[in-house]
């Protein structure tokens, strides 16, 4: 595998087998550090099974994972749990915490194993849940948030973790539009700040307006990836979706917007 040396994450070979088959069948990405990507495909294409292999979560059944140079599954959990945060689709969220114990979950990696404290846990639990709105609810227990709140908390509790290496499955499920745009939003702030930022994504008009670039999955491959522009254009859509599609500029920004033609497209 050819290294991006100090930065990035990087997938080589990785196979996952379930049930008899592939659903990981020898994936290969980068994914640079300091801007957004995106990691898109149908229902079923792999995302999730691949996004806990990037984060070090489930170990392959073959191939590697490095982050900055490191292999992922030669480190101890803690180590890894401070490079990499893992936000889950409909992670379980019944536990009886409030939310700041639920986001002070995150800054866990970073206590020391000689019992001192994390002096500044407070504060970076305070931060996280501020950049999602979500200060007035830190004294509420999370089964009674509802379901946006909890992604949101769950989002927080990822920042407090503060990992170079953040990636999200689904992070703007369950939001209402304004919620959506605040947390891409929010996520290419963390990007631009250095960070190596992937997020699987299902809305598309969303991924090509903030992300740069963007990993295409289906049936467990990879099958493009490249600047989100230059890749997700119709003929990729009709091929991967089988939608029509047709990608414009929006008059007031000048983002890219995709729009959607109902019926089947033409081969
Ligand atoms: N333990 C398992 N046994 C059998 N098949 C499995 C298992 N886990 C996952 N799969 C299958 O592997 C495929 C990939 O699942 P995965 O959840 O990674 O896809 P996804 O791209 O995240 O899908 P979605 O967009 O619907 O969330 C699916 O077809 C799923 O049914």
């Amino acid at each position: 595998m050819s290294s991006l040396g100090a930065s990035g994450l990087e997938a080589g070979r990785v196979q996952v087998r379930a049930g008899g088959k592939l659903i990981v069948d020898g994936v290969d990405l980068r994914v640079q550090p300091g801007s957004l990507t995106a990691l898109v495909g149908p229902n079923g294409a792999g995302k999730s099974t691949l996004l806990r292999v990037l984060a070090g979560i489930d170990r392959p059944d073959s191939g590697e994972v490095r982050f900055r140079g490191d292999d992922l599954f030669a480190m101890r959990r803690r180590a890894r749990a401070r490079l990499a945060a893992l936000v889950e689709q409909d992670a379980v969220t019944d536990l009886p915490l409030t939310v700041r114990s639920t986001v002070a979950l995150g800054r866990l990696p970073h206590e020391s194993l000689l019992g001192g404290t994390d002096s500044d846990a407070a504060d970076i639990v305070g931060r996280s849940l501020a950049l999602v709105g979500m200060t007035g609810f830190a004294d509420r227990e999370l089964p009674t948030l509802s379901g946006g709140e909890r992604q949101r908390v769950l989002l927080a509790k990822a920042l407090a973790q503060q990992t170079p290496l953040l990636l999200l499955d689904e992070p703007t499920n369950h939001l209402d539009i304004a919620a959506q745009l605040s947390v891409l939003a929010l996520l290419e702030r963390v990007a631009s700040t250095g960070a190596t930022v992937l997020a699987a994504l299902h809305d598309l008009t969303l991924a090509v307006a903030f992300c740069h670039s963007v990993i295409v999955m289906a049936g467990g491959r990879v099958v493009a990836a490249g600047s989100t522009r230059e890749t997700l254009t119709p003929a990729l859509l009709r091929d991967v979706y089988g939608v029509r599609a047709v990608l414009l500029e929006s008059p007031v920004d000048g983002r890219p917007v995709i729009s959607f033609s109902p019926g089947t497209p033409e081969a």
